[in-house]
């Protein structure tokens, strides 16, 4: 059996309803994809504790708690695991967003995030980010 690998991710969400979206870097497996700032949950850690610690490596800003939304969750079977992956939105956070892993960053309107090729696993979510973000949202 595949081990289950959670994965904890935020699409972070600006003023003009676009989504931050990250290039993984060459040394990384799919490398070259673009994907929710986020990673690996480790032992000991909430969902949410990983995210922050995450967000803080990879972005180098701060996420609260308490702004962080479920939002909806990744399942997927890759080769040698199956990806368990929360999608988290956050509208608000603290200090300005600079990668600090190498990656690329890019702010992107639902409707043109299909010009980036994601892994696998986040095709699904795309609908559901652009009926939340394209339409009149009760929630944002
Ligand atoms: N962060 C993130 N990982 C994703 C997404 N989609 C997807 O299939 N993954 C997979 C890629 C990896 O196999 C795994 C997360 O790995 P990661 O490389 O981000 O983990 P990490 O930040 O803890 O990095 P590392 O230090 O362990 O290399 O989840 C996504 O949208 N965001
Ligand atoms: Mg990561």
């Amino acid at each position: 059996m595949k081990p289950l690998l959670l994965v904890a991710a935020v699409a972070l969400i600006d003023d003009d309803k676009r989504v931050l979206i990250a290039q993984r870097p060459a040394r990384k497996s799919m490398a070259g994809l673009w994907e929710f700032p986020g990673g690996k949950v480790e032992a000991g850690e909430t969902p949410e504790d990983a995210l922050c610690r995450e967000i803080k490596e990879e972005l180098d800003i701060e996420l609260c708690r308490t702004c962080l939304a479920p939002f909806n969750f990744a399942s997927h079977a890759y080769e040698n695991f199956h990806l368990l992956m929360p999608l988290y939105l956050c509208r608000t956070w603290e200090g300005d967003i600079t990668p600090r892993e190498g990656q690329t960053v890019k702010w992107v309107r639902a409707l043109d995030l299909n010009r980036y090729p994601m892994p696998p696993a986040d095709e699904p979510l795309i609908p559901w980010l652009r009926d939340l973000l394209s339409g009149a949202s009760a929630h944002l």
